[in-house]
């Protein structure tokens, strides 16, 4: 039997995190019609690649669909064409949407809480319109991870953003299938599909405790290669992944 290229290892990896991520949290069930949120990032693009993937095998059988939300009062480019080629090419509808915010009507709220509490808005929207039961994002354990030390460090609470997370107020439900990948690999997988890195503008995306908290969580790594699986099981075993 001839012997797996690291990118073949790599790739099978993936895939079986992402197999298990959908098995132990109970991400996706027959009949699910998934809204998958594209920033046109390598993680939401991994998404894609992987969720059409997963819904050729018909066993749980689900359709997926793509949305791409644009900010016009932000500076940040993505291509559209290349999004929507992306999916089409892999059997997802691909829709994009236009928005805006005012930050001078909350001056209180930097305008990265701004501009992602109107993100979210309007993908429960589309999802509502489309007909969509769960909305797939996609972040990975390391987002969930810093996550979860800044709300420790900053806010004072033991919680993260769950892997899967049903909303009360409407049928819909939040899962992050990438749960149990390290942005590594998917950075690495990314770069072996040639997956195009999209023009990235935005004023305020260093400018965020998450950068230092990045920074922060690899100097822990460099102590103890195996804690972001402590902070996991922590997660875990007091129920905060999923609600
Ligand atoms: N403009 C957008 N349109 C649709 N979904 C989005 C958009 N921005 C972010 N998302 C969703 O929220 C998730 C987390 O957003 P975040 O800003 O952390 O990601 P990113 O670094 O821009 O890109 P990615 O996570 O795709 O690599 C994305 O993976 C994606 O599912």
């Amino acid at each position: 039997m001839p012997l797996l290229s690291n990118e073949q290892k790599l790739e099978k990896k993936i895939i079986s995190r992402f197999q298990k991520a959908i098995y132990d949290y109970q991400l996706i069930t027959d009949g699910d019609h998934i809204l998958i949120g594209l920033s046109g990032g390598k993680d939401s693009l991994c998404l894609v690649e992987l969720l059409s993937k997963r819904q050729e095998i018909r066993k749980p059988s689900f359709t997926v669909d793509a949305l791409h939300i644009r900010m016009e009062n932000i500076k940040y480019e993505s291509d559209e064409a290349y999004l929507r080629d992306f999916c089409e090419n892999r059997g997802v509808r691909f829709h994009c949407v236009t928005t805006c915010f005012d930050s001078s009507t909350d001056n209180r709220k930097s305008p990265c809480f701004l501009c992602s509490w109107n993100r979210r808005k309007q993908m429960f929207v589309m999802a509502q319109r489309l007909g969509c039961n769960k909305i797939a994002l996609g972040h990975h354990m390391d987002d969930i991870i810093h996550t979860a030390m800044m709300n420790l460090y900053f806010q004072g609470s033991f919680s993260t953003m769950p892997v899967c997370l049903k909303m009360r107020k409407m049928p819909i439900t939040i899962i992050r299938p990438l749960c149990l990948e390290a942005e590594e690999d998917l950075r690495i997988f990314a770069a072996n599909k040639g997956y195009e890195k999209q023009v990235k503008l935005c004023p305020y995306e260093t400018d965020s405790h998450r950068t230092s908290m990045r920074e922060f969580f690899k100097k822990i790594e460099m102590m103890n290669n195996g804690a972001r699986y402590s902070v996991w099981n922590a997660l875990e075993k007091e129920g905060k992944l999923v609600e």
